[in-house]
């Protein structure tokens, strides 16, 4: 899952950065000599520091080597499955082992293809070249069913399912995860004034700057309807909710976008803010708590964040 889209109309996969995972720095160097010409690689010598590279920057595709010592490839590449910002990754196994048993764990753990050591350049471009032209085309697939036509952030499909996953991944975490409900106060009002055509210009004016706000690849932002976006925060306290709150709602003021109609003068948001403890809620809880969040927040005169109770 990305946080950012970007909306490709064509294939180029050179821009594409490749992971390559491998405890023998001269195996990375063998590919990057393949590879390098036509992509950016980066590398990991361990499964730990592929996690992490991974989780602040998801690369296109990973060729991960099998065996490695502390963390095997394919415990990297169960890890990089569960978590919801790198599942989606396609991730080729690199092995020099022919074992039927670990072929098969390689493809029942997430693999999408196989190559054998030692490497020969001509299949690795071509297995490579064939699952990044996959990826954008599911890429692209996604973005069609996926993306809010005005504002271009996610839509309201997406998030009811990313959702569900979302549940998922806290519990098995064992974090905690937050949602923001970010509603436009008085866009009636603002419409009514302006027109809809100004309405939608600030509609997206809204969406980039709250989808300048969110720093990690696995928060996202959606739009829910109308004026009201939906951010997702997984892996975060009510304390950095907070955080990421206020940050939104002050952006957006700071914007001065005129509207005669609010007594701030300017657009202004208000943010209904929750979170899910791991196991203790659903997220059909967080969905409610976050509107009656923003509920109180709308009674309060708005351009305002209300959360729970901080412990
Ligand atoms: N420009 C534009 N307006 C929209 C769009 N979708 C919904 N709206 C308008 O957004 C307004 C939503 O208003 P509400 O959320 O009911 O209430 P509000 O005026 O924002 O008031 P508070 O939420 O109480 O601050 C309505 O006037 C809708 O017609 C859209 O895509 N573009």
């Amino acid at each position: 899952m990305i946080n950012k889209i970007d909306v490709k109309t064509e294939l180029n996969l050179a821009n594409s950065t490749i992971l390559v995972v491998d405890d023998q720095p001269i195996n990375i160097k063998i590919v990057d000599k393949i590879l390098s010409s036509e992509y950016k690689i980066v590398a990991a010598t361990s499964g730990d520091q592929a996690i992490e590279l991974c989780n602040k920057n998801p690369p296109d595709l990973i060729l991960l080597d099998v065996v490695m010592p502390y963390m095997s490839g394919i415990e990297t590449c169960v890890i990089l499955k569960q978590r919801l910002s790198t599942a989606e990754i396609p991730i080729i196994f690199v092995t020099s082992c022919e074992q039927q048993d670990e072929e098969e764990a390689c493809w029942e753990n997430g693999g999408v293809d196989f190559i054998n050591k030692p490497i020969k350049p001509t299949t690795l471009k071509n297995r490579v070249k064939a699952h990044l032209t996959l990826k954008y085309q599911r890429d692209m697939l996604s973005s069609l069913v996926f993306i809010d036509y005005l504002t271009k952030v996610y839509n309201r499909r997406y998030f009811e399912e990313h959702i569900t996953k979302l549940e998922n991944s806290s519990n098995r975490e064992k974090q905690d995860s937050a949602l923001l409900l970010v509603d436009i106060d008085n866009f009636k009002l603002f419409n009514d004034v302006y027109g809809h055509i100004r309405g939608d210009i600030s509609l997206k004016q809204v969406a980039v700057r709250i989808q300048d706000t969110l720093m990690r690849p696995s928060d996202f932002v959606a739009r829910l309807g109308g004026g009201i976006f939906a951010v997702i925060l997984p892996n975060t306290e009510l304390i950095g909710a907070i955080s990421v709150g206020e940050k939104i709602r002050r952006t957006v003021l700071a914007e001065e976008i005129a509207h005669p109609k609010s007594s701030v003068k300017f657009l202004s948001v208000s943010v209904g803010i929750s979170t899910v403890f791991t196991a203790q809620q659903n997220m059909v809880t967080l969905l409610d708590d976050a509107e009656n969040y923003l509920r109180h927040a709308k009674q309060s005169g708005r351009n305002i964040c209300k959360h729970g109770q901080l412990v």
